[in-house]
């Protein structure tokens, strides 16, 4: 008769992963690190691991004003419900006899090598999430390698940051400058602390270009527009002498009418991809969209609020999960579509549903 093991067993310790785990590990081994700790120890994960469940989880624990400015209804529901079936009207063709010998998710985007292509957007007043705020956002992603994005509303200074975790790659998020120009004050504080790429976030509407003169001036580093959302408007970038361009629909700013982000990714993408960095966004959620939004034309996307929301339910151990959750299932997507190398995947890698 087989033997069953009585319901009260303690649980056995299991012999070692045949998979590396830890950091240094590919990305996919986070999901056996949270078999085998919870097989072998009883050790459940800090909060799930179901990233279509984090904002509801996340919902549970913020306060009435931090909900107001943190949760999906507080920019536009309809941008973001935009965003969703947007990406989720593309399904993943499965490639065959693909010899993938790695599990190589690195890219470089405009000189900064990244260990995945997946970068910490700027997203202000973090500390309503957690009083660590970006702190421990800007230490969960320097621990990956991953690159932050500190935006100029953030709760934590960027000195804070800096110290708090000193090799992480950093962006400083600039807001669209007014007539007088950037703040060279600001600009200074940013390079000083260890910033090498500006993202300016779009124009306010009434704005101009004419302010880009001066932030170039100011800046002699990689500067990116973000919001961008029509070729036109991409165009202009690259003949402005951009270096990049975000696809984002600003977290419905502009109106609920506003389109799904990924319907404007491959526009642009074709239109200016071979002159400028095309990042994605907006409503990156699981490893399948930025699986979508790679093949859509992005060399890599930009999450906000899912990190956000780790940090809002475990400070920096919750941005961390958060993200090695996300990076996981990117690998395991990457990998089980059958795909030799990220870099190459292409709009026919993906079919309208
Ligand atoms: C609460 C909040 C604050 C944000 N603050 C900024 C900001 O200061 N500067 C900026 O360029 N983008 C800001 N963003 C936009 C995010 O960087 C990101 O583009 C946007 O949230 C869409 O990504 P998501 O769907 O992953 O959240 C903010 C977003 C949120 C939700």
């Amino acid at each position: 008769a087989p033997r069953v093991a009585p319901l009260d067993a303690t649980p056995v310790p299991l012999p070692p992963s045949p998979l590396p785990v830890g950091p240094g590990a590919p990305f996919g081994a986070y999901q056996s690190e949270i078999y085998v700790a919870g097989m072998g120890a009883g050790i459940e994960p800090i909060f799930t691991t179901d990233l279509s469940r984090l904002e509801s989880a996340a919902g549970e624990v913020l306060s009435e004003d931090a909900r107001r400015h943190l949760l999906a209804w507080a920019g536009g529901a309809a941008a973001v419900r935009a965003n969703a079936r947007a990406l989720a009207a593309w399904r993943i063709v499965p490639r065959m006899f693909v010899d993938r010998g790695d599990r190589d998710l690195t890219t470089t985007v405009l000189g900064v090598t990244m260990p995945a292509p997946v970068v910490l957007g700027p997203v202000g007043r973090q500390a309503l999430a957690h009083p660590d705020g970006e702190v421990a956002s800007a230490r969960a992603a320097a621990g990956l390698g991953l690159t932050y994005v500190h935006s100029s509303q953030a709760s934590r200074s960027l000195e804070e940051v800096a110290v708090a975790a000193p090799a992480g790659p950093r962006w400083f998020g600039l807001d669209w400058p007014g007539a007088q120009g950037p703040d060279p004050v600001l600009l200074t504080r940013a390079r000083a602390t260890g910033c090498t790429h500006l993202l300016l976030s779009p124009p306010r509407p009434g704005q101009t270009w004419a302010p880009l003169a001066a932030v170039r001036q100011a800046w002699d580093g990689p500067v990116v527009l973000g919001g961008v959302q029509d070729v036109p408007t991409a165009r202009e970038a690259a003949r402005r002498g951009l270096d990049g361009v975000v696809v984002s629909n600003e977290r419905g700013r502009r109106g609920p009418g506003v389109g799904g982000t990924a319907d404007a990714l491959p526009r642009i993408a074709d239109a200016v991809g071979g002159r400028l960095a095309v990042l994605f966004g907006s409503g990156v959620r699981t490893g399948t969209d930025v699986y979508r939004a790679l093949a859509l034309g992005a060399q890599a996307v930009l999450v906000g609020r899912p990190y956000v929301h780790g940090l809002a339910l475990g400070a920096e151990a919750g941005v961390r999960h958060v993200l090695r959750t996300l990076l996981a299932e990117t690998e395991i997507t990457v990998t089980i579509a059958g795909v030799g190398d990220h870099r190459d995947l292409e709009p026919s890698d993906l079919v309208r549903a």
